[in-house]
């Protein structure tokens, strides 16, 4: 579906779905509670309905008991011998090692831009860890065969936190402690919501900055009662949008939270634009806006809604971090350049590590989403600013975590 969005001003409050991020987390955990858990302020989009479906698989008795709350009755029980994962990086890498802990052969199966994503991050820990593994060359789909029993084990966390995060809510359940060496650690912030997850269920993990992780085997997950916050992934780019097109208040965040992308704020605020911060929203006033710096290694999916704050900024603006962005659902870093390129905007990847956007007018123009929600995104947010309109081919992937983001977008314009 090609969905075509006119320049325009925005100004109006949004509340952005849950965090897929958190969502899976307390999903896989719930799981492995083996009494009854519930997860309040739940909502589906792919990513999320994939993990709900694994952890259907998985052996969970999952019921709705309202309209955004499930009650959970974990226990590992697999009730068949292929897990989905659809498109999502998180559920593949985070229900590989849970599987693991079965004695059955299961199939991890994926799709879509899914099936170009590097997995073999997982096949060594994991034979190392005592599980059977048949790859397919390092991508899906994967065969697994456990028990994983604990042990020291050696990772590279140089291309994905998520396969850590898989080890650290499966390996508590493992018949022996665990000792995980981390070889540079990315997006370590998504490893302290993994660690925030366990410990509401009970579960410790402690770490030794992000360098080593130490698990006791033969822990229990206790239930839980919990509310799943707001996505500060979704947030950031309703408030790039207020940023460089109006105003636009975001409910149900917080700053507080241990969400990687709560960083947008700091890259707004050194954009120029004004950002109210209260107990539980966020507001963005557009300001002139000036090229900013800002480091995107540890928050690797702001980057697309970056680019459109840079897009509409004076000067040049410098992101680092876009060896982050070579494995997910698109090549981001390159995809932003040749999409911004089409609406006029110099993207300059060619310096180590580093992204420079020179901010100007905004063409009309056709782009690709890459398949890519948060390209889509991204395009719509600059069309804001277009001198005519932007046309997004395939901006239904958008559904991939936020299924009304476009319908939103139109709500809040004046
Ligand atoms: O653990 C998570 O919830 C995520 C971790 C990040 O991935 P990487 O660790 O692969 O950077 C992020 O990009 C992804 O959208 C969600
Ligand atoms: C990369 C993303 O997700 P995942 O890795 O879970 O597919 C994302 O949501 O931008």
């Amino acid at each position: 579906m090609d969905k075509t969005v006119p320049s325009g001003r925005v100004k109006g409050t949004l509340t952005p779905p849950c965090s897929k991020s958190y969502a899976q987390r307390a999903l896989a955990a719930s799981l492995l509670c083996e009494e009854t858990s519930v997860l309040r302020n739940i909502e589906f989009c792919s990513d999320t309905r994939s993990a709900l479906q694994c952890i259907e698989t998985l052996g969970a008795r999952v019921t709705r008991i309202g309209e955004e709350t499930l009650s959970i009755e974990g226990g590992l029980r697999p009730q068949g011998h292929t897990l989905r994962v659809g498109e999502s990086g998180l559920s593949t890498r985070l229900f590989t090692p849970i599987a693991s802990l079965c004695g059955t052969p299961i199939t991890i199966e994926g799709e879509g831009t899914l099936l170009r994503r590097p997995m073999e991050m997982m096949t060594g820990p994991l034979r190392t860890l005592g599980v059977r593994v048949r790859d397919n060359g390092g991508f899906l789909p994967f065969e697994v065969r456990g028990p994983i029993r604990g042990g020291e084990v050696d990772v590279d966390g140089s291309v994905s936190s998520q396969f850590i995060t898989g080890l650290m809510l499966a390996l508590p359940l493992a018949r022996h402690d665990t000792t995980i060496h981390v070889r540079s650690a990315v997006s370590t912030p998504y490893l302290d919501m993994t660690i925030d997850t366990a410990a509401r269920f009970g579960v410790e993990i402690c770490h030794n900055d992000y360098e080593e992780f130490y698990i006791e085997g033969g822990q229990r997950y206790s239930p839980a009662c919990l509310s799943i916050e707001g996505d500060w992934s979704a947030a950031a780019m309703l408030l790039v949008a207020g940023a460089v097109a109006g105003e636009v208040t975001v409910r149900n965040i917080s700053m507080l939270s241990k969400q990687a992308d709560t960083a947008v704020c700091t890259a707004l605020v050194r954009a120029g634009a004004a950002v109210i911060n209260e107990a539980d929203s966020v507001t963005a006033i557009s300001r002139p806006l000036h090229g900013f710096e800002f480091d995107a290694t540890n928050c690797p999916d702001l980057f697309p809604a970056l680019a459109a704050l840079a897009a509409a900024a004076d000067g040049v603006s410098t992101i680092r971090g876009t060896s982050r962005l070579l494995h997910k659902e698109s090549n981001r870093a390159e995809a932003i350049r040749e999409e911004y390129a089409k609406v006029g905007i110099e993207v300059d990847i060619s310096e180590e590590d580093v992204m420079r956007i020179r901010g100007g007018k905004i063409r009309p123009a056709r782009v690709s989403s890459h398949d890519d929600h948060r390209m889509a995104m991204s395009m719509a947010v600059s069309a804001l600013r277009c001198d005519g309109q932007i046309t997004i081919e395939n901006a239904e992937c958008v559904a991939k975590s936020y299924p009304g983001f476009l319908e939103d977008l139109e709500k809040i314009r004046v």
